[in-house]
């Protein structure tokens, strides 16, 4: 049975991309790598392909969240601070369900990001809906898919 998990996107099948994994027996964050090589500009935003989409139940999100070592290490952070993945952005009809990592580069000096070097952390969690929420869109995209 799926309940929740990941999946290589299908332009990334056979490019050697792997799922996700915990680093540890107990860690709470799968770490997801870049899928491609990427330069960023000093106090340039990119989003950075990850080839990996995720798939959860009704009521969960995946949280994306920075690696503690990544600011020091390659000056980089999440622009948006916390990476947010619905439920519903699996399999959309727009790119699949791509995850993107939203790097800021806060160094002076242009960065490399390798292919297949991890750069962010994803958490599943639950979530709770307020009172007389009648919520009903669909999602076909992501970011700023449902206007600004
Ligand atoms: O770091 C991120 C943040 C979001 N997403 C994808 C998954 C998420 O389900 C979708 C929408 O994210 P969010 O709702 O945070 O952005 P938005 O600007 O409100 O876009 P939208 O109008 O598409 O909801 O974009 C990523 O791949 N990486
Ligand atoms: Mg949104």
């Amino acid at each position: 049975m799926k309940t929740r998990g990941f999946e290589v996107i299908t332009a990334y099948k056979d490019k050697g991309i792997e799922t996700p994994v915990r680093g540890t027996a107990h860690a709470a964050g799968y770490d997801f790598a870049a899928a491609e090589t990427v330069e960023i500009a000093p106090g340039e935003i990119k989003l950075i392909p990850t080839g990996i989409k995720a798939y959860m139940q009704t009521g969960e999100v995946l949280y994306l969240y920075d690696r503690s070592s990544t600011p020091r290490k390659k000056g980089l952070v999440l622009a948006n601070s916390v990476g947010v993945i619905d439920s519903d952005y699996y399999d959309n009809p727009n790119n699949e369900g791509h995850i993107f990592s939203q790097c800021l580069n806060i160094t002076d000096k242009t960065v490399t990001v390798t292919k297949g070097e991890r750069i962010i952390q994803g958490v599943f969690m639950p979530f709770l809906i307020a009172d007389d929420d009648d919520a009903s869109g669909v999602r076909v995209g992501g970011f700023g898919s449902t206007g600004s």
